[in-house]
């Protein structure tokens, strides 16, 4: 970070984008926005790798975008997005993301308060417009979140030259040669691919974020692969390293500290991992055929908004599906182990509200955006042996955060139902409960009018 003559450290923007403050005519319209929306309710604790500096200085967090210093193109994506000022994360995060030289980060902040925009922004303010050639690399743990994020991408560089380019499976022609778009958002099994056969030529990068970090770094899930990509990228360049999660388990923060050296860090407390908006019930079924039961009484407040329905396995995911299908009921389910332009036609359906129910795995538990969603059905909790098969089964208090999180987006309500069935499955409730230090009611299962009540009061 450079210090001025003052001896202050100043952020400054980098690449192609001058700190140009657009001239007064030339401003892009601030749209009115409800400021409510970005007010936060929690505190994060920022750690900056230069121990000199002080975290608490209004220097370390911009309260508006110009602030930053940021192309005027780039505003006017921003404000044409309807954004009319940062976010907590995106206020703490962008002076330190933006500051010259470049510095890593390790970013946590809760579901939907805007982790994207804090990246993106990072990215096309980094990119030189004029070298065709990779200069940004944006790794995310599923198809459907890469797809989400290049649309973010597309949205704000809508002003500017950017070209970007996917790396996720089915995408590219396989006798495709060389790629020059600037921006690269992908998976990372792909990712990794295209870089080994040069289709990706790494020498200009300068930009490497790995979006659900923990999950991209997890030695249980992404983290072999995510590994190759970093080991790929240039020796003889300082690449700025992103990490962005909603969790950082513990067993993981240390490996993202020598996979992101000497980062910033904007750190939760334990207790501020869920956000308050989102209203956690469960309900006691009495077996698994109940638990069915009890979801097609649901339905009607499902289709209310829209509704993510989560299962251990694909197969349940389908079962269900086929089964409400077959008695009437409009549902999609999505999974692994569907294909590449199916996966895509579910969510873009599901995305634009042709569908209201989505019944899947946690392949969708992750970073997906969906404002209207008003409500998410754990029919199966999350259990530490999905993702470690020599686990036990213990709850994945990681992934539970992630999938009620897919309701409750930026200060919206939403709330969350747990199915539970027996003595085992209450036993793993009662875990998340406690580590997250929230209060999960009981609605009865016997009772749709008291259902239906709370839950009206819960999205009021
Ligand atoms: N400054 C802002 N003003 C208004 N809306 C915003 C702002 N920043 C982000 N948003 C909106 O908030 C929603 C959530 O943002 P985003 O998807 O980036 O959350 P996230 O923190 O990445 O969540 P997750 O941890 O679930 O991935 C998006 O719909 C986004 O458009």
């Amino acid at each position: 970070m450079e210090k001025d003559a003052d001896g202050f450290y100043t952020p400054a923007p980098a690449g192609a984008a001058p700190a140009t403050e657009p001239a007064a005519e030339e401003k892009p319209a601030v749209p009115s926005a409800n400021s409510d929306l970005i007010t936060s309710t929690f505190e994060v604790s920022v750690t900056l790798a230069d121990q000199q500096a002080d975290p608490n200085s209004p220097l370390f967090s911009a309260k508006t975008f110009e602030e930053l210093g940021l192309h005027q193109d780039l505003l006017k994506g921003i404000y044409d997005m309807g954004f009319s000022k940062p976010s907590k994360i995106q206020e703490r995060a962008l002076p330190l993301l933006l500051a010259n030289p470049p510095s890593n980060m390790i970013g946590q902040s809760q579901s939907g308060t805007g982790k994207t925009a804090a990246f993106v922004l990072t990215m096309l303010s980094r990119v030189d417009f004029s070298i065709n050639k990779p200069q940004a690399l944006c790794l995310a743990p599923s198809r459907e979140l890469a797809r989400q994020i290049m649309s973010v991408v597309v949205a704000m560089g809508k002003f500017t030259n950017v070209q970007t380019e996917y790396a996720i499976k089915d995408n590219l022609p396989r006798n495709a040669t060389t790629v020059t778009a600037q921006i690269i958002v992908g998976t990372p099994g792909t990712m990794a691919d295209l870089i080994r056969r040069k289709v990706l030529d790494l020498s200009e990068v300068k930009v490497f974020v790995l979006d659900e970090a923990d999950n991209m770094l997890d030695q249980d899930g992404l983290g072999d692969q995510t590994l190759r990509v970093k080991n790929m990228l240039p020796k003889n360049r300082r690449v700025q390293v992103i990490l962005f999660s909603a969790t950082f388990p513990d067993h993981v923060r240390a490996f993202a500290s020598k996979f992101a050296p000497s980062a910033n860090e904007i750190k939760l407390q334990k207790e501020e991992l869920s956000v308050d908006s989102i209203r956690q019930f469960y309900m006691d079924c009495r077996n698994e055929e109940h638990k069915y039961d009890i979801l097609v009484q649901l339905y009607s407040l499902l289709t209310v908004g829209q509704s993510i329905i989560f299962c251990q396995h694909r197969h349940t995911a389908d079962r269900i599906s086929a089964r409400m299908s077959a008695e009437g009921h409009k549902v999609a389910s999505l999974h692994g182990a569907k294909d590449a332009s199916e996966r895509d036609a579910i969510i873009d359906n599901f995305r634009e509200g042709r569908e209201k129910v989505l019944i899947t795995t946690n392949v969708i538990a992750r970073g997906i955006d969906i404002l209207q969603v008003n409500m998410v059905v754990n029919y199966d909790l999350p259990l530490m042996n999905e993702r470690d098969k020599n686990a036990d089964e213990r709850p994945d208090v990681e992934t539970y955060i992630h999938r009620i999180g897919r309701t409750g987006r930026f200060g919206r309500k939403g709330i969350s139902i747990n199915f539970v069935h027996d003595k085992r499955t209450w036993m793993q409730m009662e875990m998340i409960e406690k580590t997250l230090g929230r209060q999960i009611i009981r609605i009865e299962t016997n009772d749709l009018d008291e259902m239906e009540e709370k839950m009206k009061k819960a999205l009021k």
